[in-house]
């Protein structure tokens, strides 16, 4: 008997959305959930209908972590050997296309995770931020000790991995955790309010710009200065960019091609 699918999918405009649906389990991340939520990032990534992409959950919770039921049990040799945490969980990380995590209520642990393997996270005013793995007699496996002290710096980070604390809304705006904090009714519209921006510009500076900043951090401020040049370089090849610059100059809206 197959599963009933753990995620929604939908396109509005030319942005696609993928809503967690898992209410029950306040969206824990399992395997299923994983896989479905994979294929429908590439899909959308190869889709020319689709520009930017949403990823969402419920008003309670984005993700509250992978599912604890489902590792509980598993031994050292299961983990190290079957690819658990593996590629399937990073998807995200090879969608060319801006990823926008739309968050409220809990993103906790593979949830927060996930959230910051997003291109950038626009939060409701319900939202909690937390990697409550300590609770549990692990650390964060996702990436979240890296990609949580990148963003907040070392000593927040310290103290919510820790100490298991949650971070509200405001205080993850100010820590620079979330680009915005929006009221929960507003979420949706205002993520994709972002998408249908992304997607009125030239999908070639679009991919380029996010490579860019993904650059910072990966490299030397040197080497990233380099690629930047490189890659701003390049768009002069572009019919974007003859028409973006002439649409300035003729004082009328540009009509990008993606060329
Ligand atoms: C990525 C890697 C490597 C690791 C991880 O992510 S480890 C997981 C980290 N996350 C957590 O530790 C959070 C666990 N959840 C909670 O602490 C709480 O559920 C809560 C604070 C998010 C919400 O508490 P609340 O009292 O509002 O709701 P619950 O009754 O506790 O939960 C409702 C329902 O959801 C199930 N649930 C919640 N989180 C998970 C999870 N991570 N994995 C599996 N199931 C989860 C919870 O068991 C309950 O279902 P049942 O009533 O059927 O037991």
């Amino acid at each position: 008997m197959t599963e009933a699918s753990m995620i929604l999918v939908e396109t509005i405009g030319r942005v696609g959305v993928v809503r967690l649906n898992r209410p029950k389990a306040l969206n824990a991340l399992c395997a299923q959930l994983m896989q479905e939520l994979g294929a429908a990032l590439l899909a959308f990534d190869k889709d020319p209908a689709v520009a930017a992409i949403i990823v969402t959950g419920s008003e309670k919770a984005f993700a509250a972590g992978a599912d604890i039921k489902e590792m509980k049990d598993k031994t050292f040799p299961d983990v190290v050997f079957n690819d658990f945490i593996g590629a399937h969980w990073e998807t995200v990380l090879e969608v060319k296309k801006p990823v926008i995590a739309a968050v409220a209520g809990f993103a906790l642990g593979g949830g927060c995770e996930l959230a910051m393997m997003c291109d950038m996270i626009l939060a409701a005013d319900n939202a909690k931020f937390g990697q409550p793995e300590i609770n549990l007699g692990i650390i964060p496996g996702a990436g979240g000790s890296q990609r949580l002290t990148r963003a907040i710096g070392k000593s927040k980070a310290m103290e919510m991995i820790l100490t298991a604390r949650m971070m509200d809304a405001a205080e993850a705006e100010r820590a620079n955790l979330v680009a915005r904090v929006v009221p929960l009714a507003d979420l949706m519209a205002e993520a994709l309010k972002i998408g249908e921006k992304i997607a009125s510009l030239s999908g070639p500076s679009v991919a380029i710009a996010k490579d860019a900043v993904n650059a910072a951090f990966e490299t030397t401020l040197t080497e990233g200065v380099k690629t930047e040049r490189r890659m701003f370089l390049g768009l002069f090849a572009t019919a974007d960019q003859k028409e973006g610059m002439n649409a300035f100059a003729e004082k009328r809206r540009p009509n990008f091609t993606h060329r």
